[in-house]
């Protein structure tokens, strides 16, 4: 196999390749001087010299950035008998009146840099074959190295791919999610490029680059090849399980281009939606779940968690209001007066039986804005009809039915607010067996309180478990998905993280909310901390999910072998997945601190492992402790011993890179250069446990390089 990446000086095509780039820049340069020039950008008339100006000046805005690093590879194709190379790079450029044309990432023609695939069927034209892939490392204009990943001439794949991932996967890490559009692997970008408009599910390891994924997913939907497809950026959303974890990943989107998706976490979504943004989210399972010992109430609580996020609660909220809204009907009627030109004052009336034939109309309909709304709209149209009123008083007579309509929808559908009715719901078994989905032994557990020994809150609040069940009775009367204004609307597309963590009845409500086939979950089943709010296979998604297909991520990315053969060891306790493959990076041999208990516990430990870290080149360090108190404490005492760690303990709390101090579950789905493993011990962290060991594994997960595992008196057995 021949030698994949020849030194820059020695690469035949180094020069020919300079040349290329200095075109290439020179040509964006005069595209945007004559885009900001205007002068140029005339038009017929005042106002569409405005407008043209205006939009040229968005182009050369948009290109501006991307000056500096026009491209990242190219390809060499064949077509119909000739040969013609394609600049690959991160933003699209249409070089008119020369070669220095360079499509982007994620157009069509891109996936053929990324894809092991040697032929090309272009949408117009006869079938063409791949010659060769080239990387190409540019910075700040200028051209550092040719690598090539596949090329006929050299006997075909040449190795190119690993190393330059390799280099890659060398670097520190930084205070933010970063885009891999350069080295974007295979099997990654089938997965991105999964048909537009099919759900999908992506399951992959710790590391395996989910979450990366899903946001390049989210941008190649809104590439202009996507047609109907296409997503609007600022229509789109991103789940993620904390706040500190969604800013942290939100610092890719600019990279990508995308700047004003929303970024958020589940509960911050539903109290928004619920319009109750002040109320405390609880997980008073998780707390129950960690802290009793009573084996029969674990059960309890966890098959009552199960039941509540169950896709039936759908139909049995359903038949509810249905019999709430039928009962709230009893005795209304409308009779109103509409005053219309030139004709004598007419009387609309609507009886109770007709009321009642129009809600099983809109019952049927089942609008995305709600009940409510589509209740308004039957009668209003049935007012205009029954009327013959003609086409220019419509409006006219909208406002005249106006407040009598407010007044009767009130009556109808004001009892209710999501958070009564939800609970209404479960304190009813009656209620509950209305629908007839649920058995008796379901609906004597949903009326058992396994939670009452663990403490609620002062402030308002409501439990993570019950909020999918208030979101079904807000989808059903007030509508679901994105508030545009006033209007509600369909999201354009849905990416979930951690996608394990949301029950099946979350599932369909966001399918609800969101346009058909436009949602993306990244998952891994066995990394599931939260098996009680989850579901119990992707196959209970893929049933929520019509068309949804699950693909795998087999390779995980982010840290050296050392460091993934120890996190192997602790998940293979609980995973009975095949192992995964590790990209093979060698690095530091894990560090162990283990010193009987003095005075000052494990502080002058961590305090030297800090210091190793940084000695050995690590700027982003991460000390992860078992809980926030910890962390909070810790962060105190450090300073005695000259180490200036930053709490991050509450979701308020920021991640901008050097030395933090933070509890695993904070740190989940974050990265850093190096971790440092406080009390990494029995004691802390129970081995009998699985979910301890979960954590553990958490922990131990973090670093990309480096890796030190802290405690006074012995280390944990799994990892000693
Ligand atoms: N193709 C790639 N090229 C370079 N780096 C990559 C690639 N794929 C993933 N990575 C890196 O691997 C690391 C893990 O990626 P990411 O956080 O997206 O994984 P994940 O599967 O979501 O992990 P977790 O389940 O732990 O949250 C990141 O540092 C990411 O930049």
């Amino acid at each position: 196999m021949p030698v994949a990446e020849l030194r820059p000086e020695t690469h035949p095509d180094f020069e020919l390749e300079k040349e290329h780039l200095s075109g290439t820049v020179a040509a964006m340069i005069r595209q945007i001087e004559f885009w900001e020039d205007r002068d140029r950008q005339m038009g017929a008339d005042l106002e569409t010299s405005i407008i043209l100006g205006d939009q040229a000046e968005e182009f050369a805005a948009m290109l501006s950035p991307h000056v500096h690093q026009p491209y990242f590879g190219s390809l060499k194709v064949r077509v119909a008998g000739r040969e013609q190379t394609l600049y690959v790079g991160k933003h699209g450029f249409r070089d008119v009146k020369g070669p220095h044309t360079v499509v982007s990432w994620d157009s069509e023609v891109g996936s053929l840099f990324y894809s092991q695939a040697l032929g090309w069927t272009p949408r117009r034209g006869s079938a063409g074959v791949i010659r060769r892939r080239r990387q190409l490392d540019v910075s700040q204009k200028t051209l550092l190295r040719v690598t090539d990943l596949y090329d006929d001439e050299q006997g075909g794949d040449t190795g190119g791919r690993e190393e330059v991932l390799l280099r890659r996967l060398q670097e520190g890490s930084t205070a933010g999610m970063r885009d891999v559009v350069e080295t974007l692997q295979p099997e990654q970008n089938d997965a991105m490029r999964h048909p537009a408009g099919v759900p999908v599910i992506i399951q992959g390891a710790a590391g395996s680059g989910k979450t990366t994924i899903g946001f390049h997913r989210l941008a190649w939907m809104t590439n202009a090849d996507r047609g109907a497809h296409r997503a609007r950026p600022e229509a789109c959303m991103v789940l993620m399980p904390n706040r500190v974890l969604a800013t942290y990943a939100a610092r890719i989107l600019p990279e990508l281009g995308i700047e004003r998706v929303v970024v958020t976490t589940p509960e911050t979504w539903a109290t928004g939606l619920l319009g109750l943004e002040k109320l405390e989210v609880t997980d008073r399972t998780l707390s129950l779940l960690l802290t009793d010992r009573d084996n029969t109430r674990r059960a309890l609580a966890w098959r009552k968690a199960k039941l509540l996020g169950d896709a039936r609660m759908l139909d049995v909220v359903r038949t509810h209001l249905w019999n709430r809204f039928n009962a709230a009907l009893a005795g209304q009627a409308l009779r109103e007066p509409v005053a219309l030109c030139g004709r004598e004052d007419q009387v609309f009336t609507l009886d109770e039986a007709a009321l009642a034939g129009l809600l099983r109309d809109v019952f049927a309909a089942d609008p995305l804005d709600g009940y409510r709304a589509g209740m308004r709209r039957a009668i209003e149209s049935l007012a205009l009809s029954t009327l013959r009123v003609p086409e220019d008083e419509e409006a006219s007579v909208r406002r005249q039915l106006a407040t009598p309509l407010t007044t009767l929808l009130g009556r109808i559908f004001a009892t209710t607010t999501p958070i009564t009715e939800a609970r209404r719901l479960l304190g009813s078994p009656a209620e509950l067996a209305a629908s007839g989905l649920l058995t008796d032994r379901e609906i004597a557990l949903l009326g058992t309180d396994p939670l009452s020994g663990i403490p609620t809150p002062r402030r308002a609040h409501a439990d993570v478990t019950e909020i999918p069940l208030m979101l079904a009775v807000q989808a059903f009367t007030g509508g679901i998905g994105r508030l545009d204004g006033r209007t509600l609307e369909p999201f354009d597309h849905v990416v979930l993280d951690e996608a394990q963590d949301y029950s099946p009845l979350l599932y369909a409500l966001l399918g609800r909310a969101t346009r058909p086939g436009h949602i993306t979950a990244l998952g891994d089943m066995n990394q599931g901390m939260h098996g009680y709010k989850g579901p119990s296979s992707w196959e209970a998604v893929q049933a929520q999910l019509p068309g949804a297909q699950v693909l795998t991520l087999g390779r995980t990315y982010r840290s050296t072998r050392q460091i993934t053969e120890l996190g192997a060891r602790i998940a293979a306790t609980y995973n009975r997945a095949a192992a995964v493959q590790g990209v093979d990076r060698d690095g530091a041999e894990v560090q162990r601190y283990a010193a009987p208990a003095g005075p000052d516990g494990e502080l002058p430990l961590i305090a030297r492992a800090v210091k190793d870290a940084q000695a050995a080149g690590h700027t982003n360090i991460a000390i992860v402790t078992r809980r926030g108190v910890d962390a909070e404490r810790m962060a105190e005492a450090l300073r005695e011993f000259d180490t200036d760690a930053q709490p991050i303990t509450t979701q308020e709390h920021r991640f901008r890179g050097g030395v933090v101090i933070l509890p695993v579950n904070l740190a989940k789905g974050l990265e850093f250069s190096a971790a440092i493993v406080a009390s990494a011990n029995a004691d802390t962290y129970d081995e009998s446990t699985e979910y301890e060991r979960r954590l553990l594994y958490v922990s131990a997960s973090r670093a990309l390089h480096w890796l030190a595992l802290v405690s006074t008196g012995e280390l944990h057995p799994l990892i000693a």
